[in-house]
């Protein structure tokens, strides 16, 4: 944590102290709490050290208003801050190393999962701190009666709409004070750098978020029936919308924008009547944007995966799997006077190579003949890895005696490979095998991997056809 994180904190608390207390609607119940978001963010990120400026902009600030009310500086004055800044602190701090724990050891667990267990960790941190800071309260100013169970509805719900609304972006900003490399907070941002930066459609459908939101506070201030307010839920598909194509940070923005907006126009438009029913739609917005933003996340993972199961990462050639559904379409849309073969090749005495020189010479030798091997093939010619040190080729419009040829053709393209200052021929066994008309390609595979055992049993580096 850099030293500026804690002036940062500091000031950020304090900071949105005050915005929040200009949208408040019942006395120190504000409809989002955003000093909660920071707090716990705070936490999240920097872990115990944020104990520090969190628990000293608290205390500045009770210190303060039990100024305010004229209470004289006394002791109890002092002791009254302290406990409030405790009752902040300690139930948000708590929250904030139970999410890091969390995020961070369960890496295992699907992101769903563990964005269940973030928002059961921030709903208890929200309620104990609301909790606590109404039994203070209570304690220390002895005028008010019944204040938990009159306010502590309104203010956990504020207090969790400030920390799901406040804590991601929050999570956007504070990394950048930190030395320590997040890669569980990285995972929620990762598709990111995938998507567009382009600000005009997420401009766009932001003005029809707010203009959504807007037009139903506008439409709550003039109508009397007190069912319009529930319109307001309806801002969960514009902000879902921003959430399942637009990056990360962007429907963060928009989840902070349209929560200001509600939060300002519920004063502004004189519905805190229906104050609850905004806050409750902020609520389930900011959950319903946790849930969705897993969603481009496992997307680009699935992409990566399905890249993974078409190119062998090593010698970047396809895959047996991406090659069978390669050679199924060639085949398919064939004649029946159309003859298509396969050539499977084995790299002679590949373990020799391995024991002898080590497995780095022996993935060099892969690499390197294959992609000499692919550079030798016709452009209709497919090549694949198949596994270990076994290739096969397809040979479209061969029979089986031409491909038999262009087998031993191939046989003699295997090249003597120079790796540091080690001089290796390369030599191969060749299976050949011809696709029957209507048959499966795993068919035509097995045969030439029958022919593959025949040359290696003949003494290696020859070509065998079976038909
Ligand atoms: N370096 C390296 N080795 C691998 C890789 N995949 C499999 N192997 C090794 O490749 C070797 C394959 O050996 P085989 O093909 O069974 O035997 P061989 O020595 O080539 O003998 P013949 O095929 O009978 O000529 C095994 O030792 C595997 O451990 C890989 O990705 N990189």
């Amino acid at each position: 944590m850099k030293p500026s994180a804690y002036v940062l904190l500091f000031f950020l608390w304090i900071g949105t102290f005050y915005a929040s207390t200009i949208m408040a609607f019942a006395e120190f119940i504000s409809l989002w709490y955003m000093p909660a978001g920071i707090s716990i963010a705070a936490f999240l990120i920097f872990g115990k050290r944020a104990f520090i400026p969190i628990f000293l902009a608290v205390f500045f600030l009770s210190f303060r208003f039990t100024e305010q009310l004229q209470q004289g500086l006394d002791p109890a004055h002092l002791a009254a801050a302290i406990l409030f800044a405790l009752a902040h602190t300690v139930p948000y701090g708590l929250g904030g190393l139970a999410a890091r724990y969390w995020l961070s050891h369960f890496i295992q667990h699907g992101l769903p999962i563990r964005i269940i267990g973030l928002l059961v960790i921030y709903a208890v941190s929200a309620l104990c701190a609301a909790i606590a800071g109404l039994f203070v309260w209570e304690f220390t100013t002895e005028t008010y009666d019944n204040i938990i169970e009159e306010g502590w509805f309104a203010w956990w719900l504020g207090d969790l709409v400030g920390v799901m609304v406040i804590a991601p972006l929050m999570c956007l900003i504070l990394p950048k004070f930190t030395n320590t490399r997040l890669a569980w907070l990285e995972e929620f941002y990762a598709h990111d750098r995938k998507l567009s930066a382009n600000l005009k459609p997420f401009l766009f459908k932001l003005c029809v978020a707010a203009a959504a939101v807007i037009g139903i506070l506008l439409l709550d201030s003039q109508l009397t029936h007190p069912g319009i307010a529930y319109f307001v839920f309806f801002v969960t598909i514009p902000q879902l919308w921003i959430v399942l194509t637009e990056r990360t940070s962007f429907a963060t923005t928009s989840l902070v924008v349209i929560t200001v907006i509600m939060a300002f126009g519920v004063g502004l438009f004189n519905v805190t009547d229906q104050a609850i029913t905004y806050q409750f739609a902020l609520y389930m917005t900011a959950a319903i944007s946790y849930f969705a933003v897993a969603v481009p996340a496992l997307i680009q993972r699935n992409i990566q995966l399905q890249e993974m199961s078409m190119v062998d990462l090593l010698t970047n050639l396809p895959t047996k799997w991406l090659f069978k559904t390669l050679v199924n379409q060639v085949v398919k849309s064939s004649r029946p006077n159309q003859n298509h073969s396969i050539a499977m090749y084995n790299l002679d005495h590949f373990k020799k190579i391995n024991d002898d020189y080590g497995e780095a010479i022996g993935d060099q030798v892969l690499i390197d003949s294959a992609q000499i091997m692919k550079n030798e093939l016709r452009d209709s010619e497919i090549l694949c890895r198949c596994e270990q040190d076994i290739f096969v080729v397809f040979m479209p419009n061969l029979d089986i005696d031409a491909a038999t040829k262009r087998a031993n053709e191939l046989r003699h393209k295997l090249p003597v490979l120079h790796i540091d200052d080690l001089i290796l021929p390369i030599r191969g066994s060749f299976g050949v095998a011809q696709v029957q008309f209507g048959e499966a390609i795993e068919e035509t595979v097995e045969r030439a991997t029958r022919a593959l055992q025949q040359a290696k049993q003949e003494g290696r580096n020859k070509v065998v056809a079976i038909s």
